[in-house]
């Protein structure tokens, strides 16, 4: 018996030492070994097409893929099984996860694994009573008397003394290009960070290049999203153990984070926090634990810069293509608020119903979260008779619901505002039809903050600027890999100052 034992343990570091020779020296052959077994292990059209990237001659980019095959389901789900994921379009299935069954659908261990380098033990990345503690703190932070008196004031200063200053420095230049994706990137991770931690990293400033620490934060978001991706964990974890390629800088990108978030921590120290109402401040009265605090401020780092930034940069996309719309706006904000006037409080941006049906009929179209994902804790059947094995992926996908003509009719591709409002009123839809914010108990918790920026942005800038695409408008975005739907080539636009606006160069004059 013991020999035996001594035996297959042999074996298998002999098995390991090979795996890992061959990683080593040829990590082609190896993912070509790997795909091989998979292949072996499941051969379904859908898995073939995966395994062999097939699908990328038909499509531009994977979201497009399932919105296909998920548009042609008749349960409007599918399972992935060399993925050991089901991805499920339908609005019934997704409040059953979120809500119903919630206790059943955890964020799971196989996700705070992936996600555990870069988000720790953050909000997004934990269940039970650590994610309990760390919403019903952030709540009180991100209520709507905090977003009235606190957020609204950190967002007009942030568009007046930055925002207009860049977009009149470029405008009329002939060779004034200008990336907005990048430039909302800016803006709103010093929203964020002014926001959540009261300090100012002033990214948004003129000429400045993107600080090094949201160039690590961007890398480490990929990463992790490719992590996510894998077929298997155990390329990653291989290559982790190893310290070699993506996880080598995976892990390099890590560590500049981390001193940046110490650094966050330290100056806040300094300035004190006993008294700050900001949301740092606040989990830094209650909590002693440093890594704890690192990862409480990187998942709102999260939450807050790159959603905000995706949602701003597919909405100004759509307005380019549809400038009837973008005109639509600035007649209902002459109406309510007083030709050329900003809106001057939270509340009047409210009153924006066409405004509010615009942002929402983008986010429609362009999530900028695409997919979410839960991991199933005890064997389960979803409303359309699917069954669900225990430790499996269920992924709700909000890209393809969005261009699903069962949910949202047989317009659902076109770009309408309309669709959102009832004599001339919003009314907003069912959270598990319209999953951009997520829905029941892990409902977005900075749902009104975003609104609220990416409304004041749209109405300062659209009053001030022609916005031209370089490129040809009808060709459809391509998303770069991320946690966060990000436009693979930017959003490339030439700025022009709107003539019969009066002259806003007096921006310029000082920007801190
Ligand atoms: C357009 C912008 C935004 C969108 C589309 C969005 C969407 C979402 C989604 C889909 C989730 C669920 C994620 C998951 O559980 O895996 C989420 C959670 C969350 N969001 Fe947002 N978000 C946006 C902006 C913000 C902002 C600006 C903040 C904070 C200032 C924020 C704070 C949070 C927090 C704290 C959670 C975790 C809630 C929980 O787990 O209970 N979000 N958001």
């Amino acid at each position: 018996m013991e020999l035996e034992s001594s035996w297959l343990l042999h074996t298998l570091y002999a098995f390991c030492f090979i795996l890992v020779f061959i990683i080593i020296v040829s990590p082609r052959f190896a993912l070509f070994l790997y795909l091989l077994l998979l292949k072996l292990w499941c051969n379904c059209e859908i898995c073939d097409a995966y395994l062999n990237l097939s699908w990328a001659k038909s499509f531009d980019n994977l979201c497009d893929w399932y919105a296909h095959l998920l548009k042609h389901s008749p349960t409007k789900t599918i399972p992935i099984h060399v993925l050991g994921n089901i991805i499920t379009a339908n609005p019934e299935n997704i409040k059953h996860m979120l809500k119903t069954r919630f206790d059943n659908y955890p964020k799971g261990k196989p996700f705070s694994l992936i996600l555990g380098d870069f988000l720790g033990r953050g909000i997004f990345n934990v269940d039970g009573d650590m994610w309990r503690f760390q919403k019903n703190m952030a709540g009180l932070e991100l209520d709507r008397f905090s977003i009235r008196s606190n957020a609204f004031e950190i967002v007009r200063c942030e568009i007046e003394k930055r925002l207009l200053p860049l977009l009149v420095s470029f405008s009329g230049k002939e060779d004034g290009i200008l990336d907005l994706q990048d430039v909302f990137r800016r803006f709103s991770f010093d929203s964020i960070c002014q926001f959540s931690f009261g300090l100012d990293p002033k990214c948004l400033q003129l000429s400045l290049p993107m600080s090094e620490f949201a160039v690590a934060f961007d890398l480490a978001s990929k990463f992790s999203a490719e992590r996510a991706m894998a077929v298997s964990p155990l390329v990653w974890k291989i290559k982790r153990r190893l310290n070699i390629g993506s996880e080598k800088k995976m892990k390099e990108a890590i560590k500049i984070i981390d001193i940046l978030a110490q650094e966050v921590m330290r100056q806040k120290r300094v300035k004190g926090f006993s008294t700050h109402k900001d949301l740092l401040s606040r989990f830094m009265r209650t909590v002693d634990d440093e890594t704890y605090l690192r990862d409480i401020v990187i998942s709102f780092l999260l939450a807050g810069r790159d959603t905000v930034a995706s949602a701003l940069t597919s909405f100004f996309w759509l307005l380019a293509k549809h400038p009837e719309i973008g005109s639509a706006i600035q007649v209902e904000a002459d109406r309510v608020l007083g030709p050329n006037q900003e809106p001057k409080s939270f509340e009047e941006i409210q009153q924006l119903h066409y405004l509010q049906a615009a942002v929402h009929e983008s986010m429609r179209l362009y999530p900028p979260i695409q997919f979410d994902s839960k991991f199933c804790q005890q064997d389960d059947v979803l409303p359309d008779g699917t069954f669900v094995k225990r430790g499996t992926r269920v992924t709700y996908h909000p890209y393809a619901m969005g261009r699903m003509e069962d949910i949202w009719g047989p317009d659902c591709l076109e770009f309408k505002p309309e669709r959102w409002l009832r004599d001339g009123v919003f009314f907003s839809e069912n959270p598990y039809k319209y999953p951009i914010f997520q829905g029941g108990f892990r409902v977005c918790l900075g749902k009104e903050m975003a609104l609220m920026e990416i409304k004041s942005v749209c109405l300062s800038l659209l009053r001030r600027f022609h916005f031209k695409l370089v490129f040809p408008c009808h060709c459809t975005p391509r998303f770069s890999p991320g946690l966060t739907s990000t436009f693979r080539d930017g959003l490339l636009v030439l700025v022009r100052e709107k003539l019969t606006q009066p002259s806003h160069r007096n921006y310029m004059v000082h920007v801190d």
